[in-house]
This record gives structure tokens, C-alpha cells and sequence, in this order.
């Protein structure tokens, strides 16, 4: 099989934004890059053009569209951005076939159980149809408990012999925000559908009300919950995620956790080459937010020393130990080396000094 050569990375456009180059993009959600709907979630009565055109009014960059049948395909070629072909889909190769026929970009979401040669045979159909921008969505197994577990070495398997950007849906690991009680997880719809059996033809029509569509609130048994969102995009982003999919009513608190997480292992985890000063300071912006991170933990630790030293702040300071520091760092930094290395401790080191003597408790009297 052809997909099972390692390919070159082949990004791919979304409206303005690039998935597969740069950083990790989070599609859905409050402050996204990206935002989705599903026409399988229709509850407002909304016709499928009606849904589409709502979601583009409430927003100005790029709406991808998961359909809930053939018949919307229409729909989406003409106002979406992207299609989501549902995890039941990838299992039905000519409705696979025909999402990919519309042109646009479509993320194709692994089924359940589905095999990596079989997600990536999918994705080669589409390519067979003329249309290679296909981003491959690890969205997870079915558990014996209940509930979906990801399987990101599976996702990174996939990016290493595609070359296609892959994203990790997040939606077992977020609440869906808006009014689900809490222990409820969004975004389940691909473990319901498999649950269920309804095929992608099930529920289609204006206002079908959910029935197996998403997102259906499932109970999530295996203890797994809204907390899991920011280590699971961590996790996905270091295991080589190029994007997030999170269910589209996440609550801004989750969405937020999240896209810091992102963020910041992203910052330390994917090697970027931005090709202008905007992109290149973005760039910097994201690297210096993991620096943040760290510069604030160091200045905790060095505070707590500082306390435990019999002599501590500067009166307690210890060049040779300040030497070898500098020295380890200077193996992983060896651009900069000792010499560029030293003045930039040296600032560190003192702010910390400083710091530790600021909030030095009085001495009793
Ligand atoms: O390791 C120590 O003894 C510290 O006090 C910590 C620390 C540092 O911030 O790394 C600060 C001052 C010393 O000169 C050396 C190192």
C-alpha cells in the first residue's frame, strides 16, 4: 500500500490558516482557529443551508461542516471552508468518496476500532478522487466501561506515513459546555454511532433532533473527565498533533486550558521555520510564553533554597555550583554556549536572589 512509505509533510490550507506547518491550531470552540458544526446536531429546526449560514454569520474565519447525510453534501460544498466526515462515515468508502469529491479539505475521523491501514486507506480514497487535503482526526476507541480512549501513538503513526496533518479530538475529554450536568462528556457521537449501528444515513433532515448525533451526552465510566482536556492536548500536541478538535460548545474555561497547553508544549515540542517577521514573532510570543512558565516555576525553587541554605540570597551564593549550571545548559543550548549562557543565568540567578530576600520572613526578635 502506498500510504505505508513515509511521505514528505504536506500542510494543508484552511481558509487563511495552515494546518501541518507552524503550530498546533484548535478547531472548535471559544477563541479557536478554527470552528466547526455538526449537521447531525440540528436541535433549533435549523435547515442544514440555514445551520451552515447561522455559523458563518457568528463568525469570520474558517467554518468546517460535519454533515449528517449525503444530502447536505450541497450544502457544504457551497458555504463551508472544510468538511468533518464522522467517525461512522470513514466505514462507508463511497460516502467517504463523496464528501472528498466536493473539493474542499476534509477531516476524516478514525472509527472506532478502525485499523490504522484502514483510516489510512480512507484517506487514500480521497486522494483517488482528486482531492488530497485530508486531515486525519484520531478521535478514539470505545472502552469496555464506556467512554473513548485516544490512541495517540496510532495518530503519530498515521502523521509519520501520511505526511497528512493529524488532529486529536479532545471531546471525550471536555464537557460540552453548554447545560450538560456534570460526569457528562460531549463528542461522543462516534462511540454512539458504533454503539448503536446507525449508519451516517441515520437522522438525516432538517431538525432530526440528535437522535445519535452529535454531541450526545454519554456518562463517561472510566473516571475520565473535563480536567483531562489541557493533559490530553499536552499529550497530543508532544506526541505530534497538528491541531485539536474540540466540540464546538465547549466552555471558554476548558477551551482556554486547553489552547495554553498547547500552547506551551507546543512552544518547547514542534519545530517551526516561519517565513515572515509576523509568523516569526508569533513564533517568538510562543516560545517565550514557555519560557514564562519556566522563568516563574525557577524563581519558586530558588525562593525554597534560599530558605534552606544555612546561609542564603547573596550572601549564600555559590559560583561553582552557578558554573556548571551554566555549563549542563550550554549542552543543550550549544548555539548560545557558555559564554552567551553566563550573563543570562547570571540575571536569572539574581532575580531569584532578589526575590528570595524581598519575601524573606523578619527574623524573630
Ligand atoms: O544552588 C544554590 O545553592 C542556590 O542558591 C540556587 C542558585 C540558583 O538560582 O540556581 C542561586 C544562587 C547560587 O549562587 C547558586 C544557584
Amino acid at each position: 500500500m502506498s500510504s505505508t512509505v513515509h511521505r514528505e509533510r504536506v500542510p494543508v490550507g484552511l481558509g487563511a490558516l495552515t494546518i501541518g506547518a507552524g503550530p498546533a491550531v484548535v478547531i472548535g470552540g471559544p477563541g479557536a482557529d478554527a470552528r466547526w458544526i455538526s449537521l447531525r446536531d440540528r436541535r433549533d429546526g435549523l435547515s442544514a443551508a440555514e445551520a451552515v449560514a447561522a455559523a458563518r454569520a457568528r463568525w469570520p474565519g474558517p467554518v468546517l461542516v460535519e454533515p449528517s447525510c449525503a444530502a447536505d453534501l450541497p450544502v457544504i460544498a457551497e458555504g463551508a471552508d472544510g468538511a468533518v466526515a464522522g467517525a461512522a462515515w470513514m466505514r462507508d468508502l463511497a460516502l467517504v468518496r463523496a464528501v472528498a469529491r466536493l473539493g474542499l479539505p476534509v477531516i476524516l475521523r478514525r472509527a472506532p476500532s478502525a485499523t490504522l491501514r484502514e483510516w489510512l486507506a480512507a484517506a487514500e480514497d480521497c486522494a483517488a478522487e482528486g482531492n488530497d487535503r485530508v486531515l486525519l482526526c484520531e478521535s478514539g476507541d470505545g472502552t469496555a466501561r464506556g467512554g473513548l480512549v485516544l490512541d495517540l501513538a496510532l495518530m503519530r503513526a498515521a502523521r509519520e506515513l501520511s505526511g497528512r496533518p493529524v488532529l486529536a479530538d479532545l471531546g471525550a475529554h471536555l464537557g460540552a459546555g453548554a447545560g450538560l450536568p456534570a460526569g457528562h462528556v460531549a463528542g461522543l457521537e462516534a462511540g454512539s454511532e458504533a454503539a448503536s449501528g446507525s449508519g451516517p444515513e441515520a437522522g438525516c433532515g432538517a431538525g432530526s433532533g440528535g437522535g445519535g448525533g452529535a454531541p450526545a451526552a454519554t456518562v463517561h465510566e472510566n473516571g475520565a473527565g473535563r480536567e483531562d482536556g489541557p493533559a490530553l492536548a499536552a499529550a497530543a500536541v508532544a506526541a505530534g498533533a497538528d491541531g485539536l478538535l474540540l466540540p464546538p460548545g465547549s466552555a471558554e474555561r476548558d477551551a482556554l486550558a486547553v489552547r495554553e497547553a498547547a500552547r506551551i508544549i507546543g512552544a518547547v515540542t514542534r519545530q517551526e521555520v516561519p517565513a515572515s517577521i509576523p509568523a516569526a514573532r508569533e513564533a517568538i510570543d510562543r516560545v517565550d510564553a514557555a519560557l514564562a512558565v519556566l522563568l516563574e516555576r525557577r524563581a519558586e525553587l530558588a525562593m525554597t533554597i534560599q530558605r534552606l541554605k544555612p546561609v542564603g540570597g547573596f550572601a549564600g551564593r555559590d559560583a561553582d555550583r552557578e558554573r556548571r549550571l551554566v555549563a549542563e545548559m550550554a549542552r543543550r543550548a550549544p548555539t548560545l554556549g557558555e559564554t552567551r549562557l553566563a550573563p543570562i543565568m547570571n540575571a536569572v540567578i539574581e532575580a531569584g536572589l532578589h526575590l528570595a530576600e524581598e519575601r524573606r520572613p523578619p527574623p524573630p526578635n
